[in-house]
C-alpha cells in the first residue's frame, strides 16, 4: 500500500465484468487504485490499461501478482480460471475478490476451501454482489428481524435478455442459479438440504439445445421451499425478483420500473436489459466493502465456505436437471475458519 493506505489492486480478466471493475475501482471507490490488469488476451489488457493512469497491462495473472504495487487482486476472468489465481494469489498472501462462481465444480472448490484452512486466515470475499444490493438487504433485515414470522417459501425469478454463445444448460445452474442459491443461504441463513429442477417445453426463443426456460426447487434444512424461475432468453429484459412468505405476511423485492409514463391510455415504466445497469449500486458497496476491509486487515461478505456451499448445491441442481428427481445435497462440516453462520 502507499504511504496513504492507498490499496493497489490487480484486476485479473478484462471482458465484461473485469472492465466495469477497472472503471468501477478508478471512478467510484476510494481507497484503490488499479495497478495492473491481465488478459489472456493483450489487446484487452492494453486498453483497459490506457484508461488508468501508471496502470501496467500483463498476459500472466502470476506476473501481475508479483508486480510492484499490487496489495490485493480482483479476479474476473471465467470461472475455470479462477482456482489457478487463488491458489497463486494465497501464495502470495494477496487478498482476493473473486466474481462468482468461486469455482465451477464442487472438487475444485474444494481444493480452494482446503488451501485457505491451511493458510489459517481468510482472504477471499466471493462476488455474490446480491448481498449488497438495498432491496436484497431490506428483505434480509426485514426476515431477521422476524417481522413476517417463520419465512416459509422464497419465490424467485431470474431472467436474463438472452445468452451469449456457448452457454448451456449446465451453465443456468453454474453461472445464474447460483445467485439465487447463495441468495437463499444468506437469507434464509440455512442451508439447502435437496433440489428439483423441471424443465419445460423450451421456449422458442431458446438456442438450440439449450433448456430455458426452467424451474429450478430448493428445501432448506429449516423446511422452507425456494422455487426459482430462470428463464436466459426471455428476449425483454434483466428482471430478478424475490418474494418472501411468511408465517404472518410477505414481502417482495425487484419490481423497480424506473420512470413510470402515463400517456394515451396507457401505462408503462421500463425494464433494465442488464446486470450491469440493475446491480450498479450493488456492484460498488461491494467492491468498497472488500476495499475498506483489505485496508482494515480483515476481510468480510461471502466467503470460500459460501462459494464451496454453492458448488455443491450446483453439483446437485445439474444432477437433478439430468434425471428429473430431487437430488438430496450432502455438506461436509464446515471448518472452523468459517465458524460464522451464512449471513
Ligand atoms: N456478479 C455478477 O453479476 C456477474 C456478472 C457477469 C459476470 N460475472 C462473473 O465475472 C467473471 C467474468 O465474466 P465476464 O462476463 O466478464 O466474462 P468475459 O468473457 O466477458 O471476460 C472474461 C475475460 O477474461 C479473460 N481471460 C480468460 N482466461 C483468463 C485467464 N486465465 N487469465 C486472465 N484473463 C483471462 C478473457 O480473455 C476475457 O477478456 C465470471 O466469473 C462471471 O461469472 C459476474
Ligand atoms: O454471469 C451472469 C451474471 O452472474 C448475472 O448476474 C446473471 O444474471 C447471469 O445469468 C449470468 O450469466
Amino acid at each position: 500500500m502507499t504511504q496513504h493506505g492507498t490499496l493497489g489492486v490487480a484486476v485479473i480478466g478484462t471482458g465484461r465484468m473485469g472492465a466495469d471493475h477497472v472503471r468501477r475501482l478508478d471512478e467510484a471507490i476510494s481507497g484503490a487504485r488499479v495497478t495492473a490488469v491481465v488478459d489472456i488476451d493483450p489487446r484487452r489488457a492494453e486498453a483497459a490499461a490506457a484508461r488508468v493512469d501508471g496502470c501496467a497491462a500483463h498476459t500472466d495473472p502470476a506476473a501481475a501478482m508479483a508486480a510492484a504495487g499490487v496489495d490485493a487482486v480482483l479476479i474476473a476472468s471465467p470461472g475455470p480460471a479462477h482456482e489457478e489465481a487463488l491458489l497463486e494469489a494465497f501464495a502470495r498472501g494477496l487478498p482476493v475478490l473473486c466474481e462468482k462462481p468461486l469455482t465451477p465444480d464442487s472438487a475444485s472448490a474444494r481444493r480452494v476451501l482446503d488451501a485457505e484452512t491451511r493458510l489459517g486466515r481468510r482472504l477471499v470475499q466471493v462476488g455474490f454482489m446480491r448481498r449488497y444490493d438495498s432491496e436484497y438487504q431490506r428483505l434480509k433485515a426485514l426476515l431477521d428481524a422476524g417481522d413476517l414470522g417463520r419465512a416459509l417459501m422464497l419465490h424467485c425469478t431470474h431472467r436474463n435478455v438472452s445468452t451469449p454463445p456457448g452457454y448451456t444448460s449446465q451453465m443456468t445452474i453454474n453461472d445464474s442459479v447460483v445467485h439465487e442459491i447463495d441468495a437463499t443461504r444468506w437469507l434464509l441463513g440455512e442451508e439447502i438440504t435437496a433440489v428439483t429442477v423441471l424443465r419445460p417445453t423450451p421456449s422458442s426463443g431458446a438456442p438450440e439445445g439449450l433448456s430455458d426456460p426452467q424451474l429450478v426447487l430448493f428445501e432448506t434444512e429449516g423446511g422452507a421451499v425456494v422455487d426459482v424461475e430462470i428463464f436466459v432468453n426471455c428476449g425483454f429484459g434483466y428482471q430478478v425478483r424475490c418474494e418472501a412468505v411468511g408465517e404472518h405476511g410477505t414481502a417482495r423485492i425487484g419490481d423497480a420500473h424506473g420512470l413510470t409514463v402515463q400517456a394515451a391510455g396507457r401505462w408503462g415504466g421500463e425494464i433494465a436489459q442488464d446486470f450491469v445497469t440493475r446491480f450498479r449500486d450493488a456492484y460498488d458497496r461491494e467492491v468498497q466493502a472488500w476495499v475498506d476491509a483489505v485496508r482494515r486487515g480483515g476481510t468480510a461478505g461471502p466467503s470460500v465456505w459460501d462459494g464451496y456451499a454453492a458448488a455443491v448445491v450446483c453439483e446437485a441442481a445439474v444432477r437433478a436437471q439430468a434425471t428429473g428427481g430431487r437430488v438430496p445435497v450432502v455438506l461436509p462440516e464446515r471448518p472452523a475458519l468459517y465458524a460464522a453462520p451464512p449471513r
